[in-house]
């Protein structure tokens, strides 16, 4: 059993199993304290729900080497295990991530603010990596090629990189780390986990449930601590981490990036979005504003393949900012743990400010609010602003909260010529029921993932990843275990 302290008042009064509240880094199958502890808040009213204790104070990183020595000691064992047997304990951990799914929840709603229907809807998100890397992992295939020599047989196999280690966002605590998790372990790698100081309870309650499943220690290590860039110069420099996977902006993606390079780590990353949502006259208007809807105020508007720019062909412009404003006003703005809440408040009020000096400075820049209101505190409340052009801030930065910046256009190459103009290439959607266009298009789109008629495109069974600025690699489909194998070439001489 997890020493998961008793959770605080606040905590224990809301979850049916409060031991799955961990304050302290898991590591090698022990649950750490220390003196030194951060606070995590309600992003509602900034009550502290826990103080949880640092794995390093900036100085002492012994906490953060003895994790990567525990992943790094129990990975041959793991390894040795056959998918089969790594499958049945990672679907025993799913499972028992959906038996507590409301609690995760709750945890989730509280210490990160979405709307409990939202947090639930990501606990099964986050347990649908991990059902399907079990399976996958069964599925780890090498190839025989024919080789120009007589003599010689060519031969290719998969193995495990080794230790992984891994930092993941506020936005969402268990999916972005379970994305990561699964198809390591599923691999036969070992993991040294890392989330944001912000959202550290869903993760720990990830290792609680992983224990209690059985998975032995150390394949899966959460260190927590606030000073990320001690903990980050750890995890991307020390030698005994073979691969480095992160989510979150690009800008500190880049940092890392360069940490790794020390070790020539392998690495993926996903990073930042500015996705664009290009309605044209020929598509379904009421479906379009359906998917915008969803595309642009899921998690307040905070991920990464939210809607940041509405391009609306002109002959529909009117049309669909009246539709759009009307089902953005039927939108209830509550706390997360509200009944019928669909937008909760902002991670911080540093996020909440940062939206408002945004749509202050496009309004300044010519853009018109036809909707919404701008507060004093981080439950902002939808904002549609029209008349945006693309060399504006808020159409060439991410915005990363609800605001939806609408521009017209005139012709369909203008259009993807609108839709490209960013260094970012995450997501993209578009709204046409031409098929002719419908080709040109997607083909023209220059990002890692496109929409077409839809505005919900993650799940597992999908390669999620980005071009340009928004990163490498894939995480989830059948390509996503590859970024956690190294292929060896075997040449056999067999005379
Ligand atoms: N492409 C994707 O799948 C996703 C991208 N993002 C992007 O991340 C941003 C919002 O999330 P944030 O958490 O604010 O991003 P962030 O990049 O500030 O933080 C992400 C993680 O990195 C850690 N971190 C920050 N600076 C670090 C450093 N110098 N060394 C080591 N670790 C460090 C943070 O504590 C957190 O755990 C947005 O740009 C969003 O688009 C967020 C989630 C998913
Ligand atoms: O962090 C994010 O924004 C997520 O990657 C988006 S999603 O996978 O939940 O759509």
């Amino acid at each position: 059993m997890s020493e998961a302290t008793s959770a605080n008042s606040i905590l224990s009064s809301l979850l049916s199993d409060p031991t799955l509240v961990a304050s302290g880094s898991y590591i090698d199958g022990q649950w750490q304290t220390s003196e030194s502890r951060f606070k995590v808040t309600n992003p509602l009213n900034g009550d502290v729900l826990i103080e949880v204790s640092e794995s390093t104070n900036g100085e002492d990183i012994s906490l953060i080497e003895s994790a990567i020595a525990a992943a790094k000691k129990a990975q041959p064992d793991w390894a040795k295990k056959s998918s089969y047997e790594r499958y049945d304990l990672m679907m025993k951990w799913h499972d028992l991530m959906l038996e507590h799914k409301d609690d995760l929840a709750t945890l989730m709603t509280l210490e990160q603010g979405k709307p409990l229907k939202e947090s639930k809807g990501e606990i099964e998100y986050g347990a649908s990596y991990v059902k399907w890397f079990a399976e996958e992992g069964k599925r780890v295939y090498g190839d025989t090629i024919p080789s120009l020599a007589s003599h010689q047989q060519i031969k290719i196999i998969k193995q495990p990189v080794g230790v992984v280690a891994a930092i993941t966002p506020w936005n969402f605590p268990n999916s972005m780390l379970a994305r990561k998790i699964a198809p390591a372990i599923a691999a036969g790698n070992t993991v040294v986990g890392r989330p944001t100081e912000l959202t550290p309870l869903s993760a720990l309650a990830l290792a609680v449930l992983a224990e209690r499943a059985g998975i032995p220690k150390g394949v899966i290590n959460i260190v927590v601590g606030s000073d990320s860039k001690a903990i980050g110069k750890v995890l991307t420099e020390h030698p005994d981490v073979d691969k480095f996977s992160f989510t979150g902006s690009t800008k500190v993606g880049q940092i890392l990036m360069k940490q790794c390079a020390s070790t020539i780590k392998k690495v993926s990353l996903e990073l930042g979005g500015n996705a664009p949502f290009i309605v044209f006259a020929d598509a379904d208007i009421d479906a379009a504003v359906d998917g915008a809807i969803k595309a642009k105020f899921r998690n307040a508007g905070q991920t990464c393949v939210c809607v940041n720019r509405f391009l609306i062909e002109e002959s529909v412009h009117d049309e669909f900012v009246d539709k759009f404003v009307e089902k953005a006003r039927q939108l209830k703005v509550a706390g997360g743990l509200e009944e019928g809440t669909d937008i909760g408040p902002m991670i911080h009020n540093e996020a909440a400010n940062n939206i408002r000096d945004m749509v202050r400075t496009a309004e300044k820049a010519g853009a018109k609010r036809v909707f919404g209101e701008l507060v004093e505190t981080n439950l902002q409340a939808p904002i549609v602003l029209t008349n945006v052009s693309n060399d504006m801030e808020i159409a060439q930065n991410e915005i990363f909260g609800p605001v939806a910046a609408i521009q017209s256009f005139s012709s369909e190459q203008q259009a993807i010529d609108l839709a490209n103009d960013t260094e970012y290439g995450l997501a993209a959607y578009f709204y046409s029921l031409n098929i002719n266009r419908v080709e040109r298009v997607a083909a023209g789109l220059k990002y890692g993932m496109v929409g077409i008629n839809e505005g919900l495109i993650s799940n597992a069974a999908a390669p999620f990843g980005g071009v340009k600025q928004s990163g490498f690699g894939r995480e989830g489909s059948k390509y996503g275990l590859d970024d956690y194998m190294n292929m060896k070439y075997l040449c056999y001489n067999h005379g």
